[in-house]
């Protein structure tokens, strides 16, 4: 009877390999010595040594060619949250990951990693050193969030030991640094459109900001831990910094070191939340006659006003995770990564 190979436990596929956080990955897991392999709708570089299949995930076919002898596989695609795209969502973040576990199952793969988000359980309102046990949020803040959620139930709840498939999902937050198409940029464009000169409330909230580098680590950690007698089978585990920031400390640092003005004036947060849930709804209204993205959406005023941080004790216990790059090393590293955002350029 011919005997098949089990896939070498250093073969690896990351879905999304594209993006700013799978590229990361993509290039230490192969620091580490692993053979990778991206799928990705599109190919955003070239490495030597990395195999590309392009293709959507949602394309059983397509996935099945590209994890064929693989034993390890990180997902960690998903439309972009600024898209707001409901339908899309949906298709990619839902029915797309019901696509990838089977897959996966399909073609013999062992284990399963997913990039998941702590904004699953924020509703907008105050989370002061979260754990894992809180709650799915009942009231997401955004369709992309919702759709985040039931990915990550679908991840976990696929976990099956007795079938040799194992799972666990990442819950990272406010991931930054070098070649971020997010947040940087986003803060920039608006520092040169004059909008970024107000502090939405008094300042003091505490969030996570979660250097790229840290957010790789915990995910390696993750699937090297990932056996059939761990705890962390089937579970979630939040990635941070474990250096909760003011928000606007941490925007102001960015913003000077780019060159540009730190923050000065206060607004209420209920009169901006108020405004932008305003300004939401006329664009929702107009909809049909005017295509107008404004920067201040209710979602952005919540995370920019509210405090949301949270515990990574659970990934410090069971994966032995510590935090590599420190926030002051990260915010210096990705500022310098960025010569042609900073004021005057
Ligand atoms: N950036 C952040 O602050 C945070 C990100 N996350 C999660 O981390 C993951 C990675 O995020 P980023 O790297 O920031 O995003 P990104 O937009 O840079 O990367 C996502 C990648 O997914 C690919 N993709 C999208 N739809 C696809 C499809 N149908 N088939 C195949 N590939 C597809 C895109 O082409 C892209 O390369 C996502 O799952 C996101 O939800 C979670 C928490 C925070
Ligand atoms: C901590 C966390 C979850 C970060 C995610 C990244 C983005 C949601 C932020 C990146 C740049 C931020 C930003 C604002 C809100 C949140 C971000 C989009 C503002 C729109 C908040 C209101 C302002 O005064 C302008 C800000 C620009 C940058």
């Amino acid at each position: 009877m011919a005997t098949r190979l089990r896939p070498s436990s250093k073969r690896c596929a990351v879905i999304g390999g594209s993006g700013f956080l799978g590229r990361h990955l993509v290039e230490k897991l192969q620091d580490r010595g692993y053979s990778v392999s991206v799928f990705d709708i599109r190919q955003s570089y070239e490495l030597p040594g990395v195999t590309f299949h392009q293709g959507d995930l949602c394309d059983e076919q397509a996935l099945l060619s590209a994890l064929k002898d693989v034993s390890l596989v990180f997902h960690c695609a998903s439309p972009a949250p600024a898209s707001n795209d409901r339908a899309l969502f949906e298709r990619v973040n839902i029915q797309g990951t019901k696509t990838v576990i089977e897959a996966c199952i399909q073609a013999g793969v062992q284990k399963l990693v997913l990039t998941s988000s702590a904004s699953v359980v924020f509703e907008g309102t105050d989370i002061k050193n979260g754990r894992e046990d809180l709650p799915y949020a009942k009231k997401p803040i955004d369709y992309y969030t919702q759709t985040k959620i039931q990915q990550e139930k679908l991840v976990l709840e696929a976990c099956d030991k007795q079938k040799g498939f194992l799972t666990v999902a990442i819950r990272p937050h406010g991931i930054f640094g070098p070649r971020d198409p997010q947040l940087v940029p986003i803060m920039v464009d608006a520092a040169r459109r004059g909008k970024m000169k107000f502090i939405i409330g008094d300042g003091t909230n505490l969030v996570d900001f979660t250097f790229v580098e840290n957010v790789v680590h915990g995910h390696i950690l993750a699937a090297e831990c990932l056996r059939p007698d761990s705890p962390i089978c089937g579970k979630p585990y939040h990635i941070t910094n474990d250096e909760p920031i003011r928000f606007w400390d941490f925007m102001s640092e960015m913003l000077v070191g780019l060159g540009y003005a730190a923050p000065r004036f206060h607004l209420p947060y209920g009169l901006v939340y108020s405004l932008a849930l305003l300004l939401w709804l006329l664009t929702w209204i107009l909809r049909p006659l005017l295509s107008f993205k404004p920067t201040f959406t209710p979602m952005r005023v919540a995370l920019a006003g509210t405090h949301h941080y949270y515990s990574c004790e659970r990934a410090k216990q069971d994966l032995g995770y510590r935090p590599v790059v420190s926030l002051k090393e990260g915010i210096a590293r990705t500022v310098q990564s960025y010569p042609h955002l900073r004021h005057g350029a």
